[in-house]
């Protein structure tokens, strides 16, 4: 279980205050109060990212003793060097979470406006924000307790965890070691390879299956975009409507996100060959 003391001292951005508006009261004393941190780039951020709270929401009901209080998405810095992207994306991921109104997603700045941050580090802030700072959540007899800071993934994140030189060992400890995450199946990536060398964290490893398959990325949302197709429908109204006014990723696409396009239409009609 995580603790509240960080590891080293956090610098916020100039007028950042932590957002914990959509906090919830915990209802049953009896559960571990838990708040899901999503990292990711979200440029644009798709119903599928908003999509994960909901499935994890579900998962873990049915499944743990844990009870949500709630969840953010940390847009990752600009500073995070990912071809074809744009910056502003907080704003894109606010507009987000206020078209669907949810009663407990969140979005955090605190990433995006400074130098890229390792998501270990962006699991302390949490922590420090959450149980140092706030002192914990509110329970329902006006106490307050100390909250575990959990990630939420793709299983497609998940696999580079993998991949020799993208995670350090002492991260991958303390991420999955220390706080622990939920993993989302997600097609084109193998869930059992994807975390077999992470095999000595399982108890803290929870995966999720997608009942319904559904493989809308950012990355096909602005192909679609570029190309002048409709994204209507894949993304909250508002954020289209901002893309729109704001004439957002119409330019020409670099050459590693055309391979990764077209990586990731050759996987999904790799796919539907093998489902039909
Ligand atoms: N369709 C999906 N199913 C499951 N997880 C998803 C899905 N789309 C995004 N995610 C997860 O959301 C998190 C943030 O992802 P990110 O911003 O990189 O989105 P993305 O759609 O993968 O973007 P890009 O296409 O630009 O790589 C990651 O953990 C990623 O695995
Ligand atoms: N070592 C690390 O902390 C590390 C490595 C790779 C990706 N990430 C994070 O994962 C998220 C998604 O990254 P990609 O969009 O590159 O898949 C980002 O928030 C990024 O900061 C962290």
């Amino acid at each position: 279980m995580a603790t509240s003391s960080p590891p080293q001292q956090f610098t916020n951005p100039p007028d950042y205050s932590f957002p914990h508006d959509r906090l919830r009261v915990m209802r049953d004393p009896s559960k571990i109060p838990i708040v899901l941190v999503a990292c990711g780039s979200f440029s644009p951020v798709t119903y599928l990212h908003l999509r994960m709270f909901e499935m994890a929401k579900d998962y873990v009901r049915q499944n743990t003793n844990f009870e949500i209080v709630g969840g953010y998405l940390s847009p990752v810095s600009d500073m995070y060097k990912k071809q074809g992207l744009l910056s502003a994306h907080p704003s894109m991921c606010t507009i987000a979470a206020e078209d669907i109104s949810s009663a407990w997603l969140m979005v955090d700045p605190w990433e995006a406006f400074q130098s890229y941050q390792r998501t270990a580090v962006v699991l302390d802030h949490f922590d420090y924000e959450l149980n140092t700072v706030l002192g914990g959540i509110q329970t329902e007899d006006g106490q307050r307790r100390n909250v575990r800071v959990m990630l939420l993934a793709g299983s497609d994140l998940i696999s580079t965890m993998g991949e020799p030189g993208v995670w350090s060992h002492e991260d991958l400890e303390h991420i999955l070691g220390r706080y622990g995450c939920f993993i989302i199946e997600r097609a084109g990536t193998d869930i059992d390879q994807a975390t077999e060398s992470l095999a000595r964290w399982r108890h803290n490893i929870h995966i999720i299956s997608q009942l319904i398959q559904n493989d809308v990325s950012s990355t096909k949302v602005r192909l679609f975009l570029r190309r002048g197709l409709s994204v209507r429908y894949l993304l909250p109204s508002r954020v289209v409507d901002y893309i729109d006014e704001n004439s957002l990723y119409l330019d020409e696409a670099t050459a590693a996100e055309k391979e990764k396009e077209r990586e990731q239409l050759a996987s999904s009609s790799r796919k539907k060959e093998s489902s039909s």
